[in-house]
């Protein structure tokens, strides 16, 4: 697509550290014709509008940033969802969840009325939870509003992947051969590199406060499939109507958001474990429902 056609908007809500980044990816890969960062911190989010503009100005982009309204976002292409409080020392998950819906919550009825084809990408945590509630909240057809799910996961895992095959990146998913059969020269301990890909996330926040860059390239590259109609797959959060509640599997992105779902064969051990995850993230949105009324 020429760079001159590039009329799509894209909002990202939340100014702080994640959604400034996820606006950064988004200038270099040139997918939207115009960002607007939306946060009631306008101080913060004018600083990061004129830092970001210095980004767009090398000449390899033609994309445009600047601050928004939340009216404005609900008539763009697809707004990232991006806001939410940090946990606090001591605070419970519940409490968080209780802060971060209500954040969640006012920024939708700000967005409203939302243009019929808009797509809301939650990133905020946690995000199979405000991902549920958001399709609530939001009024627009469910397969509009998803959550970047697992797709963060699952690039650390092929990188990690990637670095003990020994092969490049673009070729970590080893052809569809199952990986036994692909590296079974390897030593690969399957929970320990679970457990890695688990907790990469906190241990990098134990150093540096957040994680930005993997997330900023994640949404960027799902931004990209909507607005492009890519058709491609990506593991991303949805409803599931067997599971009455948002989990993370592979889905088919096009402008709509979700196509149709992939069906993904699970051994009995894998079904049993993704059943109790869903069961106990049912269980916190029904104390979050609780103590919200
Ligand atoms: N899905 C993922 O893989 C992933 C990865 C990293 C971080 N996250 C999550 O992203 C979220 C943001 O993290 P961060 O480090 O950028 O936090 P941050 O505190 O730096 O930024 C959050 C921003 O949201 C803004 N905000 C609050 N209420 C708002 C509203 N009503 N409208 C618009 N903006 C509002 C705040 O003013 C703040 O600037 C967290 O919930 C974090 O856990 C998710």
């Amino acid at each position: 697509m020429s760079k001159t056609t590039l009329t799509s908007k894209i909002a990202v809500v939340g100014a702080g550290e994640v959604g400034s980044t996820i606006a950064y990816s988004l200038i270099l890969l040139t997918v939207a014709g115009e960002i607007l960062l939306v946060d009631p911190k306008e101080d913060v989010r004018d600083a990061q509008v004129q830092d970001l503009s210095d980004a767009t100005f090398h000449g390899n982009t033609s994309t445009r940033i600047r601050a928004g309204t939340h009216k404005e976002a609900g008539q763009c292409d697809i707004v990232v969802i991006t806001a939410g409080a940090k946990q606090k020392k001591g605070e419970s998950r519940t409490d968080l969840i209780g802060r971060n819906l209500k954040i969640l919550g006012s920024a939708i009825e700000d967005m409203k009325p939302f243009a019929k084809d808009t797509v809301l990408l939650l990133v905020a945590n946690p995000v199979d939870v405000l991902t549920y509630f958001a399709q609530k909240f939001a009024g627009l057809p469910r397969e509009q509003v998803i959550g970047s799910g697992t797709f963060l996961d699952s690039a650390r895992l092929r990188g990690m992947l990637a670095d003990k095959a020994d092969v490049a990146w673009s070729n970590a998913s080893i052809g569809g051969v199952p990986i036994e059969q692909a590296v079974s020269d390897l030593q690969i301990d399957r929970a320990a590199m679970a457990e890695d890909t688990k907790n990469k996330a906190t241990a990098i926040m134990e150093s540096k406060g957040a994680t930005a860059f993997g997330i900023g390239g994640v949404a960027a590259s799902i931004c990209k499939s909507i607005l492009f109609d890519q058709k491609n797959i990506r593991p991303i959060s949805h409803y599931r109507e067997d599971l009455q509640f948002c989990l993370s599997f592979p889905v088919v992105l096009g402008r709509k958001g979700v196509v149709r779902t992939v069906p993904m064969p699970l051994s009995e051990e894998e079904d049993k474990a993704l059943k109790r995850s869903a069961e106990s993230l049912r269980e916190i949105v029904v104390d979050a429902e609780k103590s919200s009324t």
